[in-house]
């Protein structure tokens, strides 16, 4: 029997448990407890070099806990592997790249809806099942703001396009908890405000979390941060809550306590 302490809390769809992670001596992670309530954008923030990627990488199951346990929807992941908690509905995005370039923007998003089947492509697919993809394909489209070119090949597309590519492949996931990694990096920011725009109406019904530098973005959208600073949490709170935070401020902002 678990005791009481480690019973699954389903009140969050991600919950690390004192996850620790070291290299080769050197932590990166430090006893790290985080709570990503269901139904909420929550940024994980910090200097350079805080652990955030490895945090990150941690709960997307790219790399796996010295110690410590992750958990989705209170189902203990920690030896899970990456796709499998992609079938759970937990689905990372952004830069590791799940766009074809030399296929149009309808295919890859077919591809990605075949790939949430559990199919690879088969030729001899009945036209009416692959119909049934296209429409589903036009409305994830639709979604990004992409249905206007669904026969543009995705190498063709400017970047802050093929960023939204990027995310309506994960919507064809059906994903209910979004995992985005520097969702805004490399956009000029005609492109932020737009992606932006777009993560907030996906987000509806979905937890995200999202590891993002743009403070504005982080802002703007979240409605909890955590600041890690060194491997460990910092802070934890709402934006105004973490910005006039004294430590956050020397830590994250270079700014004195003066
Ligand atoms: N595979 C690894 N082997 C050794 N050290 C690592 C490894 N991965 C990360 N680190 C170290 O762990 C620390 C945290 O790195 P991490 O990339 O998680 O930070 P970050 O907050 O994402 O930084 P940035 O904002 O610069 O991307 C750094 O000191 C980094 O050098």
């Amino acid at each position: 029997m678990p005791s009481a302490d480690r019973a699954p809390n389903t009140d969050y769809a991600i919950e690390t448990r004192n996850v620790t992670k070291t290299f080769k001596g050197f932590t990166a992670v430090d006893d790290v407890s985080l709570k990503v309530r269901h139904g909420t954008i929550h940024a994980l923030i910090g200097p350079n070099g805080a652990g955030k990627s490895t945090m990150f990488n941690l709960i997307t199951k790219f790399l796996e806990p010295t110690s410590g346990s992750i958990h989705l929807d209170g189902r203990d992941i920690t030896r899970d592997k990456p796709a499998q908690i992609a079938r759970a509905g937990a689905v990372r995005s952004f830069q590791i790249s799940s766009v074809f370039p030399n296929l149009t923007l309808l295919e890859n998003i077919r591809v990605a809806l075949q790939r949430r089947m559990g199919n690879s492509y088969h030729f001899w697919e009945s036209q009416a099942r692959l119909d049934v993809l296209n429409e589903d394909a036009r409305r994830i489209l639709a979604e990004v703001g992409l249905d206007d070119s669904e026969s543009v090949l995705a190498s063709e597309l400017p970047y802050g396009r093929k960023r939204l590519l990027e995310l309506a492949t994960t919507l064809a996931m059906e994903p209910r908890v979004m995992l985005l990694d520097e969702p805004m990096a490399g956009m000029g920011t005609g492109d932020v405000a737009r992606v932006a725009n777009i993560i907030r109406k996906v987000s509806q019904g979905r937890t995200v979390l999202m590891v993002e530098h743009n403070l504005n973005v982080v802002a703007d959208l979240s409605d909890r941060i955590t600041v890690l600073q060194q491997g460990s949490v910092l802070a934890e709170g709402t934006y105004e809550e973490v910005s006039t935070n004294r430590q956050v401020r020397s830590a994250y902002m270079g700014e004195s306590d003066d």
